[in-house]
């Protein structure tokens, strides 16, 4: 299915943030990992977060739901013993899963995503997993992966952070599960450190404990630990949001967006503050965000690593903005869904606007008086391209069309239901 976004000088309207991914995938996980019967209120709807789903239940927990819960009973650190799992095209849902794969006999991870998922890098995961006495199979890194565990004791090992913060997050998952202790050292840069606080954040709220030191680079995590069967809350979505927010900034608007908490430790809350510095009329009070944008904005410089699922639609913003943008230390955007610096920029391009890109930077040049639009965008089979398009889609002269739009399901299923509920000019075409 495309989508074309035809171009709407204003939005309006009052929404409600979508609940977030990454906080939904990490409490399935640790409600699966407990013994006992978890409760999680306003888990996320999304390919990725049903995919978390579907693989914990293969593995041998009990789900049940209804609109505003999932009810969890979990397997402990005893996984059923399946052949397979298909991820679907998550990435954060399939490296924490290949750890606690390593929990059991023989598991293959299947590839379903070969132009996606099926071409990211997942080593150093592998390498930390062999570390541990795992065996696994691979190719080259990639899907498909077969993992050969179940008898794991833990011990000392490294992991690389220089593509991704998630491999560090599976070992974290995984570790107090281990008859002995562990203890984790992060070799080289921790790209996407932010969110490593939210897996401290949920691990700890399960009940175990984790030593970390203050700079993130080592832990030490005791073995033999239990995750406790909780109930959770799931906060609303940034990465989302800073899509919608975004849109808001380049048009007319008085937009509303609700369940935002400012103390989040989700990185992408600066979106707010990065479009503030664009000097876009905002307030943020009560985990309410209003917006009453006037098409004006300001160029920005902004380390994109403490944000990184939102950059894509900053960039977006930034194609508007009056002066030339920076947005730097952005490297491992380029091990996602697709390459979010080289496929990203030439389909921006297509739509007119002006960019560069460096092996770590996307460097914007804006274009106040809007972009010519009137092309066909690929999406890349990437949530986060189809959502920025849309934001550069609603301020050119000429509609846009979206190839393949569907897989906005990723992590935002209803983007367009909301965006249409605030007046701008979306459809679905087959
Ligand atoms: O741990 C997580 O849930 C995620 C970590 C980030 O990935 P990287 O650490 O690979 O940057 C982020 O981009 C992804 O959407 C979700
Ligand atoms: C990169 C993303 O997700 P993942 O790495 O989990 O596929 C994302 O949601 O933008």
């Amino acid at each position: 299915m495309d989508v074309i976004v035809t171009p709407t000088p204003k939005l309006q309207g009052d929404i409600q943030a979508l609940s977030s991914k990454n906080y939904t995938t990490r409490y399935l996980l640790v409600a699966a990992l407990a013994e006992g019967t978890s409760t999680v209120y306003y888990p996320a709807h999304s390919e990725d977060s049903d995919a978390m789903r579907r693989c914990i239940r293969d593995l041998g927990a009990t789900i049940e739901e209804d609109d505003e819960k999932i009810v969890i009973t979990g397997f402990g650190s005893r996984p059923s013993n399946v052949k397979e799992l298909n991820v679907g095209n998550a990435g954060a849902v399939l490296r924490f899963l290949m750890a606690i794969a390593s929990l059991s006999p023989e598991i293959t991870f299947v590839n379903t995503y070969p132009d996606s998922l099926g071409k990211r890098p997942h080593d150093d995961l592998i390498d930390s997993l062999q570390q541990l006495g795992a065996q696994i199979e691979h190719r080259e890194g990639k899907l498909p992966i077969t993992i050969r565990g179940g008898n794991l004791k833990g011990g000392k090992i490294t992991v690389s952070g220089n593509i991704s913060s998630q491999f560090l997050s599976a070992l974290l998952f995984l570790t107090p599960l281990l008859e002995e202790d562990s203890e984790i050292e992060v070799l080289h840069d921790l790209k996407s450190k932010i969110v490593i606080g939210q897996t401290l954040e949920v691990i700890e709220q399960a009940g175990i404990v984790i030593h970390a030191s203050e700079d993130l680079m080592h832990y030490r995590i005791p073995g033999r630990q239990k995750y406790a069967a909780k109930t959770y809350r799931v906060q609303g979505d940034y990465p989302g949001s800073a899509a919608v927010l975004a849109a808001a900034a380049v048009t007319e608007s008085d937009v509303t967006l609700r369940g935002l908490e400012e103390k989040s430790k989700q990185g992408e809350r600066a979106i707010v503050d990065v479009l503030r510095m664009m000097e876009v009329p905002l307030t943020h009070e009560d985990a309410v965000v209003r917006i009453q944008g006037n098409k004006k904005l300001k160029a920005v410089e902004f380390d994109g690593d403490v944000a990184t699922d939102a950059v894509l639609a900053m960039v977006a913003a930034a194609v508007f903005a009056e002066g030339t943008s920076r947005f730097y230390n952005v490297e491992n955007l380029r091990y996602k869904e697709c390459d979010r610096i080289t496929d990203y920029l030439n389909e921006l391009r297509k739509a007119g606007a002006n960019v560069e890109e460096r092996q770590s930077e996307i460097i914007v040049h804006g274009r106040p008086e809007g972009v010519e639009g009137g092309v066909e965008i690929d999406a890349h089979y990437d949530h986060r391209v189809i959502m920025a398009l849309t934001i550069v889609g609603l301020r050119s002269q000429r509609p846009i069309r979206i190839k393949d739009a569907h897989h906005v399901a990723k992590s935002y299923p209803i983007y367009f239901d909301h965006l249409k509920a605030l007046g701008a000019q979306v459809e679905w075409v087959e």
